[in-house]
């Protein structure tokens, strides 16, 4: 595909959100070059704040990517909301049932019509203290290796000034909205044969792999040192 459509839905939607962002923060993007591609691409970023997925769509949204964006289901059944989320071809995803996967078919169908595909791999807010991206759930490898499309990591920052995960109201600051677009992700040993499933392991290793190129470009605009090993939900049995 050459050009992707914006949906006279996509545009209202901008039209309220973009003035909402100037107010909120300048933007600082870069490495969004990477995001220049006429083919279907996943792009995949950490969450650390309810303001990012407005803040992560901006930038693809201005740069011929209008996103699909994966989201909790829930979100549909908010009156109001389900016909603007429906009318963009944002992708709902129950997540915790069985159900979750059949959103991995959807995001399959927009990637093979060219669209780009945002997913937040983690799943929630992170709850690394310190926001860092924390151990993600395998659906990102799963959807890159089943569909063969890249994953384009974007670690985004900024958000969390204006509202940080436990926040019930912003605060009145204004922040930079920071963007670190990277080059695609290199999964191609991971790929199964055709018409085979991708093993567990390469599941695992394919997310490791995205979450690690998200979180090096996340250390680089805040300026900070990620810890050695991510925040594992498991692991701290939360
Ligand atoms: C300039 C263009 C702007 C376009 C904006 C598109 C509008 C669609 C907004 C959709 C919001 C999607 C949210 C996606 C991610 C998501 O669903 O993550 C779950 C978390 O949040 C945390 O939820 P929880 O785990 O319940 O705390």
């Amino acid at each position: 595909m050459t050009q992707r459509r914006y949906s006279p839905t996509y545009r209202f939607i901008a039209g309220v959100v973009k003035p909402f962002l100037w107010l909120m923060g300048r933007k600082r993007w870069s490495g969004t070059e990477n995001l220049h591609r006429p083919e279907g691409f996943i792009a995949a970023a950490n969450h650390a704040s309810l303001l990012d997925p407005l803040a992560t769509a901006h930038v693809l949204y201005n740069n011929g990517a209008p996103p699909r964006i994966m989201a909790k289901a829930e979100l549909w059944k908010v009156f109001g909301l389900g016909a603007l989320l429906r009318g963009s071809g944002q992708i709902p995803v129950e997540r915790r049932t069985r159900q979750a996967a059949d959103s991995l078919v959807a995001a399959q169908a927009a990637l093979e019509a060219g669209e780009c595909v945002l997913i937040f791999p983690e799943g929630t807010l992170t709850l690394d203290p310190n926001a860092w991206p924390m151990v993600a759930h395998t659906g990102v490898a799963r959807l890159a290796l089943t569909s063969g499309a890249p994953v384009i990591p974007l670690a985004q920052w900024g958000s969390t000034a204006i509202l940080p995960r436990k926040a019930k109201f912003p605060t009145l600051r204004r922040t930079t909205f920071q963007a670190l677009v990277g080059e695609p992700v290199d999964l191609t040993d991971l790929r199964p044969q055709p018409g085979a499933q991708p093993t567990p392991e390469a599941l695992a290793e394919g997310t490791r792999r995205i979450m690690a190129a998200i979180t090096t470009q996340l250390a680089q605009i805040r300026g900070e040192t990620p810890p050695a090993e991510p925040f594992d939900r498991r692991k701290a049995g939360v």
